[in-house]
């Protein structure tokens, strides 16, 4: 494959496509390898990222931290103060590489759960379920099993019915896994905790050791770019204008027609050097640009609250009071743990040190081997009922909470759907609620890590928020960042859960055989037992895995909904939403999966008119 070509601002400026895509991310890019399939159709692809292809930042698994706050890579949005956490402002890291998220997550690859993605089908979204989603997903995957020497180390398992073998995104295992994230999924067993066969089969309840999006022969980051983009660079019908920063949605004129009706979109305002221009489209706009400025293009395009738009100073063009609500995040907070000296077992710790990361990065350039192999393994999701003693009283508690607030009317209807299939999900003790990943190094804030010694991290993840949150358009200019308040723990039942999250770590921290490789709990320490202190810990140490949904919801359009079962926007004919905005209700999974196959059976839905 020669060098990939992208598009100058001549070739774009003033043309005119049959698809114009904005953003070049994770679903962007599945999109555009989709429709530019067919010759005769004409895809631009505007990202306001540059390239970075075969950036070692990117490419190289265990080098991703280098990304974060980095803005050659990196948006770095920042939240508002959130009034439950002592006013703390948190970075909400999101890709700004062609690729988008893709090129900078941790990789894992697993799928939600079979009922998650029912759950949407019953909001309002016929089509939306298990067996159509698990089809789409599957066709862009290509799923190399883990060698012998892999499984017998690391006790991969996998269904190969659950995998698609034939797709352009590889699917792998890393060839090393910290040692001690095997000790802490048979202390997790023991704690009630099944192990997974394969967490992508719509099952996710229990522990496993994750595939990657990895290449199995490089061993380097396989993403959006490298799957969707590379090998189809040479298509004559696909556009990629890099640096393009899609400003807003142009809609033909219905004033100089006089008719009312749906919009149709006939261009996008874009900024490239500082300078807008406007590229047109014959037949569909795309917006791809995930769920942080997803919402800002359509509010700039006169879509959205009517309040909101007021305050921005843009015209209205269609009421749609759901767009940039609805927000869902997944957070989490940090327990780190030192493990026993006497094993000198490597964990990114071992990097600090810059001679041995240059000796290590030089082994994974020359051997594929080494600590920059690997990446996040160990995920465990399991539900409240398995963690906690208190969790039927805690559910029921909850359940009385929404009940009344829904008499009083302090919930609108469509919420109040979204919250009891949530209750509906908490009080199924086959639900999983939270879950336990392993960061292989020191990876908290309150103490400072001592060099030469190894740690472990487990990051608890509230996976099913009851909090809901706002992303909007702070301005009419689509440079300025977009304000974000996620209203962290307004609903108390997200730290409630995370509360159970840490005493259960306390826990399995005696649990053998994972006792016995600990030396010590680090953060926040052995000596934080009082409830208020606990939940102080939380709120200080509490972090975003960056896995926002909800602002361009896909529900009915009188419950809030942006968009509709073809992902069309409600008021529009050809302006479609597809990443992770659409998602309606939160998944208990890492969702890269799910956009690769949102993306998918957007395609199919598009092609099929
Ligand atoms: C740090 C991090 C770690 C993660 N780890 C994992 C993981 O291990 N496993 C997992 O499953 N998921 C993970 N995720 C989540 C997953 O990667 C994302 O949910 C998914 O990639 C989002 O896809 P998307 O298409 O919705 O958005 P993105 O992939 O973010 O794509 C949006 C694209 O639009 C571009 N863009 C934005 N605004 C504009 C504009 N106005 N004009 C033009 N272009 C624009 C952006 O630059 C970007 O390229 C992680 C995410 C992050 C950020």
């Amino acid at each position: 494959m020669s060098t990939p070509r992208f598009a100058e601002l001549d070739d774009v400026r003033d043309h005119t496509f049959d698809y114009i895509i904005c953003g070049g991310g994770t679903a962007g890019l599945t999109l555009a390898a989709r429709l530019s399939e067919d010759p005769t159709v004409s895809v631009l692809v505007l990202e306001a990222g540059k390239a970075n292809l075969n950036d070692p930042a990117i490419m190289v698994p265990g080098a991703y931290l280098q990304q974060f706050g980095n803005p050659e890579y990196d948006w770095a949005f920042m939240t508002t103060p959130q009034e439950r956490c002592d006013g703390k402002q948190l970075m909400w890291s999101r890709g700004k590489s062609l690729g988008g998220s893709s090129a900078m997550n941790f990789m894992s690859y697993m799928r939600p759960s079979e009922k998650d993605i029912n759950a949407w089908e019953e909001l309002g979204n016929p089509g939306w379920n298990w067996s159509n989603f698990l089809e789409h997903s599957k066709f862009g995957e290509r799923f190399t099993p883990p060698n012998s020497e892999q499984t017998s180390l690391y006790h991969h398992t996998f269904n190969p019915e659950y995998h698609g073998t034939k797709g352009e995104l590889n699917v792998g295992f890393p060839n090393s896994i910290m040692l001690g994230e095997v000790k802490l999924q048979e202390a997790l067993n023991n704690a009630g905790v099944k192990t997974l066969q394969d967490g992508c089969g719509g099952d996710v309840n229990g522990a496993w050791m994750a595939a990657l999006t990895i290449d199995p022969k490089t061993r380097a980051r396989a993403y959006a770019a490298t799957a969707f983009y590379v090998p189809n660079a040479d298509r004559a019908n696909l556009h990629v204008l890099l640096e393009a920063h899609a400003a807003k949605i142009v809609f033909e004129n219905l004033a100089i027609l006089d008719v009312a009706g749906p919009r149709r979109a006939v261009g996008v305002e874009f900024f490239h050097n500082g300078q807008s221009y406007v590229a047109s489209c014959r037949r569909e706009v795309l917006v791809c640009a995930g769920a942080i400025k997803s919402p800002q293009i359509l509010e700039l395009s006169g879509i959205g609250s009517l309040d909101v738009l007021h305050s921005i100073g843009v015209e209205p063009e269609i009421s749609l009071p759901g767009v940039g609500e609805n927000a869902q995040e997944h957070s989490l907070f940090g327990t780190s743990f030192e493990l026993d000296p006497n094993l000198n077992w490597d964990t990114y710790d071992k990097l600090m040190d810059p001679t041995r990361a240059a000796a290590e990065m030089a082994l994974f350039t020359e051997k594929q081997q080494g600590l920059f192999t690997m990446g996040l393994a160990t995920l465990s999701c399991i539900p409240l009922q398995t963690v906690s003693a208190e969790a039927m009283s805690l559910i029921s508690d909850q359940r009385s909470n929404i009940e009344s607030q829904l008499k009083d009317g302090k919930i609108n209807e469509g919420l109040g759907e979204q919250y009891r299939l949530q209750l509906r999900s908490l009080e199924d003790p086959s639900q999983v609620d939270l879950e336990f990943t392993v960061f292989p190094a020191f990876f908290t804030f309150r103490s400072t890590p001592e060099p030469e010694k190894a740690y472990m991290t487990i990051l608890s993840v509230l996976n099913r928020p009851f909090s809901r949150g706002s992303i909007h358009a702070a301005s009419a200019s689509c440079l300025d960042p977009p304000v974000i308040d996620p209203h962290y723990f307004d609903d108390d039942f997200d730290m409630k859960l995370m509360l159970e999250a840490l005493k259960f770590l306390r826990v399995l921290r005696n649990t053998e055989p994972w006792k016995s490789i600990i030396a010590k709990e680090v953060d926040p320490g052995p000596a934080v037992q009082a409830e208020d202190e606990m939940r102080e810990y939380i709120k200080q140490s509490l972090t975003t895995i960056y896995h926002t949904c909800g602002t361009c919801s896909m529900l009915p359009r009188e419950k809030h909904g942006v968009v509709d079962p073809k992902l069309k926007v409600y008021g529009t004919t050809n302006v479609r939403v597809v990443d992770l905005s659409i998602v309606p209700l939160h998944v208990t999974a890492h969702p890269q999966a799910l956009v690769y196959g949102i993306a998918e059976k957007a395609a199919a839905l598009i092609k099929q008119g």
